[in-house]
């Protein structure tokens, strides 16, 4: 499903004259099966979010092979990367990352208006999706009126909206307690092992990785699979 080989990037930054390079990835490889959870731990600035980034094409890494459903996404051009993204990936920050207007139905629906949905097809997706996910009674509710939680089950019910086989996910749980980041990790279990979803978790969390079928550790810029 995701074959990442001798992956590396390095920063520059500054000036011509006086650039500086910060190396970031350093020959990253890794396997994703379909179906697969898998947790990439370690500490800040150790180069998880810049792997995520570059597997989702936000970011062009300098070297290496990305292959994602059988396809090379290395040499993608800018409108190949987002085309390839709405069809591949679902995506979920730490901080929600909600649009503050609109309601808790209509920031699951938005990805479905850039797919040109129809509007009908639109609402009874939304609302199918919204039922499995817990979230009728917040339907009409706006983001502010939702707790972390609930705000962080909309976020979910955004990056499946589309039927993506893939979920990328920074910090799922970063901003919640507990209690809340149990009830999330449990639908993403869930998720998983009702529609075969492939999850990458990026984390700082012990209990969040727990929940993965495998856990990698960034070092340094250096990916190594955990026993
Ligand atoms: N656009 C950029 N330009 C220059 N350096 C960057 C850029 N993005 C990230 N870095 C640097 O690359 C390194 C890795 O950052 P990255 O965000 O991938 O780490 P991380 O493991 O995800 O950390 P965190 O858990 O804090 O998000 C850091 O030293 C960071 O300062």
């Amino acid at each position: 499903m995701i074959e990442i080989k001798h992956v590396s990037h390095t920063f520059k930054i500054g000036k011509k004259d006086n650039e500086q390079e910060i190396p970031v990835l350093t020959d990253v490889a890794l396997h994703v099966h379909k179906g697969e959870v898998v947790a990439i731990v370690g500490k800040s600035g150790s180069g998880k979010s810049t792997l995520l980034q570059t597997i989702a094409g936000f970011l062009h890494a300098d070297v290496g092979s990305i292959q994602i459903n059988g396809q090379e996404t290395m040499h993608f051009t800018e409108e190949q990367h987002a085309a390839f993204r709405l069809d591949n990936f679902g995506f979920v920050f730490q901080n929600f990352q909600l649009m503050p207007g609109l309601t808790a139905f209509e920031n699951i629906e938005l990805p479905l208006i850039l797919q040109g949905v129809p509007s009908n097809e639109r609402k009874q997706r939304v609302q199918k999706l919204m039922e499995q996910i817990g979230l009728t009674e917040v339907a009409k509710h706006y983001p502010n009126e939702l707790s972390g939680g609930q705000q962080q089950r909309v976020s979910i019910g955004r990056s499946l909206i589309t039927n993506p086989p893939i979920i990328l996910a920074d910090e799922p749980t970063g901003s919640l307690d507990s209690e809340t980041e149990q009830e999330i990790l449990a639908l993403i279990k869930d998720l998983n092992e009702a529609l075969g979803i492939t999850f990458i978790i990026i984390t700082h969390d012990d209990e969040v990785a727990n929940v993965a079928h495998r856990r990698f550790r960034m070092h340094d810029g250096i990916l190594k699979e955990e026993a």
